[in-house]
């Protein structure tokens, strides 16, 4: 199979509630995601796209609107970490991200995918779809997601 990969990067905050050591305490990362797609090259003389998947660029650009813009310099927090939320929205403006799940690594890989598989859709009539989300927490602490 051909794939094409883009990696972004993005620093947000997060605490896994319940953990039994470090990670209950509120604390950042800067996280690595990479994007990975496949599909048919692009055939089609004259076109800026052409022999392409994708062009980088636009994944670049599609991934930062949808998600990578969202989540930076965001917290990201668990919906029933009511300490944690209480204390946020008592600070003005604050930038927040609530989701359904504790935010591991996991979990987030998890909502990214769900999220970038709405994005990267068969635009071109060549099948290009979301093949596999990997996100880093930190250089030596990653999940992977790929299209079943
Ligand atoms: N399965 C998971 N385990 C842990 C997660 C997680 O999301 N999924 N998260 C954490 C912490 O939030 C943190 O991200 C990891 O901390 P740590 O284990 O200290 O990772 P480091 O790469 O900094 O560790 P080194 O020992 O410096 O390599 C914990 N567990
Ligand atoms: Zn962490």
């Amino acid at each position: 199979m051909l794939t094409i990969t883009r990696k972004l990067e993005f620093d947000a905050g997060h605490r896994i509630p319940d953990h039994k050591s470090q990670c209950r305490n509120l604390h950042g990362h800067r996280y690595t995601l990479e994007i990975t797609l496949t599909g048919e090259v692009i055939d089609a003389d004259g076109n800026s796209d052409n022999g392409m998947i994708m062009d980088f660029s636009d994944v670049k650009a599609l991934a930062k609107q949808h998600l990578v813009d969202v989540w930076d310099h965001a917290f990201i927090v668990y919906e029933k970490d009511d300490k944690v939320l209480d204390f946020l929205s008592s600070l003005p403006d604050h930038k927040t991200v609530v989701i359904d799940r504790i935010p591991t690594v996991e979990n987030l890989a998890q909502v990214a995918f769900t999220i970038l598989k709405t994005v990267f859709i068969d635009r071109f009539g060549t099948g290009l779809r979301l093949h596999k989300l990997v996100l880093h927490e930190t250089p030596n602490c990653w999940a992977e997601i790929t299209d079943a």
